[in-house]
């Protein structure tokens, strides 16, 4: 460190171990008998590494990988069993937001109390209070005690506090996902701010769009242990390749788990009772058919209709297409997920939805031999011209459906085990409207519009 003036953060050779106990009482028998009474295990394990002023490090990893474990010791909360840490400057960590206000004191007083923790002097505080203000964004509730402080106010203040007191060196956890989008956004332009002024900034996170955004190194843990050390993308590939894996084992062992459960019934009966007739489906074999993992899922038709369901292959603009699937589930299945995906003739997808987006109600937890049908309902507010169709399926892991809302696009894709996918299933083709409105609309895809006008003035 003393090489090299614009090194903040250097971090040599750091581990951590703990003693792991089978019982809670063997930890006091080891303390009394003085000998090992469970065993050793290493959460993080020789990471070196330096961060220099206006740098941003992301550090990525699975659950358990020991990015907490390596940020308390960097912060200070954590002892290393070995190695080194040092940093140089004031240090504002985003850790653990607002653990260090007191409930009874007010916004104002807090931030005063939090800033003297931080080594500023009471001057230097007073100089920023205004901007800390202005940026927590709480109105009167400023000057009033934290205890009657939403959640939000909470970590807005918090945030506030600590990346508006000029810090050498900020390590954020996550802590970007706080609040609306308006306090996100000015946390970001935030962020761009103390890096232009030379913070240099530690990011844990599991948004691997942040990581591309501000880092310039990212380092990968994977078991305590460093799999990948410097470019970006090369580390946000071997993440994202890595959280794939850890689903697709899931997705496996809930297949064994799975197999005494019950048989879905055939719940396709009172939904779709009007099945088309087979003019309707197009012929698969002429389909290209890309196999994803053998033998999940067989596709035994894939149709087009108009609203009588009756077999369509042209359309008005604006008006709904009927597409049909069928498919015989050949294994047990977590969530069976579809999609489809219309492509114009330069290859241009006009519409990629699945059926977890729509909510389409695939059942979980399908069993071999399961015959599904859906029918899709697709408005066609695209413009004229020939389109193609792509039908894929895949398996995702259960819980991805229970919570759809909280789901990254990051994640959608890299869970999602593919199983078969037909590309050009099928064709249809979009004209003019034959009646009512003459001049179609010249864009891609005809977004929903309202225009208001005002006559001011003569
Ligand atoms: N006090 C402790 N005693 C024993 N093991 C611990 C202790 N604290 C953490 N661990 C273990 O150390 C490993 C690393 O934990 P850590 O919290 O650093 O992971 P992480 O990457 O931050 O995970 P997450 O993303 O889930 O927060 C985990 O296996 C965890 O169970």
């Amino acid at each position: 460190m003393r090489d090299d003036s614009d090194v903040v953060i250097a971090a040599a050779n750091l581990g951590k171990c703990y003693d792991v106990f089978a019982r809670p009482r063997d930890r006091f028998k080891q303390a009394l008998l003085r000998r090992q009474c469970g065993h050793k295990f290493w959460a993080l394990h020789d990471v070196s590494f330096t961060v220099r002023k206006g740098e941003a490090l992301g550090i990525l990893g699975h659950n358990g990988a020991g990015k907490s474990t390596l940020l308390q010791i960097l912060a200070g909360a954590l002892r290393p069993t070995v190695g080194e840490a040092r940093l140089r400057g004031r240090v504002a960590s985003l850790l653990e937001l607002g653990s260090g206000f007191l409930p009874e004191f007010t916004g104002r007083e807090n931030v005063f109390v939090n800033g003297t923790a931080l080594g500023l002097s009471t001057v230097e505080i007073a100089q920023r209070i205004e901007e800390i203000r202005a940026f927590a964004d709480i109105d009167d509730f400023f000057e009033r005690p934290v205890k009657t402080y939403s959640s939000g106010m909470f970590v807005r203040l918090a945030f506030a506090v600590q990346a508006c007191l000029d810090p050498d060196i900020l390590i954020v956890d996550e802590a970007l996902a706080v609040g609306d989008i308006f306090f996100q956004q000015k946390c970001h332009a935030h962020m761009d701010e103390l890096l232009r002024k030379g913070t240099a900034i530690l990011l844990v996170t599991h948004d691997v769009q942040a990581v591309r955004k501000y880092c310039s190194s990212v380092i990968v843990l994977e078991g305590g242990r460093v799999v990948h050390q410097g470019g970006v993308e090369e580390g946000v590939r071997r993440y994202l390749n890595r959280v794939a894996t850890v689903a697709r084992a899931g997705l496996a062992f809930s297949e064994k788990s799975t197999e005494t459960s019950s048989c879905v019934s055939d719940f396709s009966e009172e939904i779709l009772p009007n099945w088309p007739g087979s003019d309707v489906f197009f012929d698969l074999s002429r389909a290209i058919s890309t196999d994803g993992e053998e033998g999940g899922v067989r596709v035994d038709g894939f149709g087009l209709s108009c609203k009588h369901g009756l077999a369509r292959r042209d359309f008005e603009q604006g008006e709904s297409a009927y597409f049909y699937a069928e498919m015989t589930v050949l294994r047990d299945m977590q969530q069976l997920v579809a999609g489809i995906t219309l492509w114009t003739a330069d290859n241009v997808a006009v519409y990629c939805q699945s059926s977890l987006q729509v909510s389409a109600g695939i059942p979980c937890e399908l069993k071999k031999g399961a015959h599904i049908r859906m029918c899709w309902t697709i408005v066609l507010s695209i413009a004229r011209g020939p389109y193609t169709v792509t039908f894929d399926l895949a398996e995702y892991p259960k819980w991805m459906s229970e919570s759809i809302e909280t789901v990254t696009p990051e994640n959608f894709w890299s869970f999602g085990v593919p199983l078969v996918s037909l590309v050009r299933v099928g064709s249809f083709v979009v004209v003019a409207p034959l009646e009512g409105m003459r001049i179609p609309f010249m864009g891609l895809a005809d977004l929903a519009t309202t225009v208001k006008v005002q006559r001011v003035g003569r």
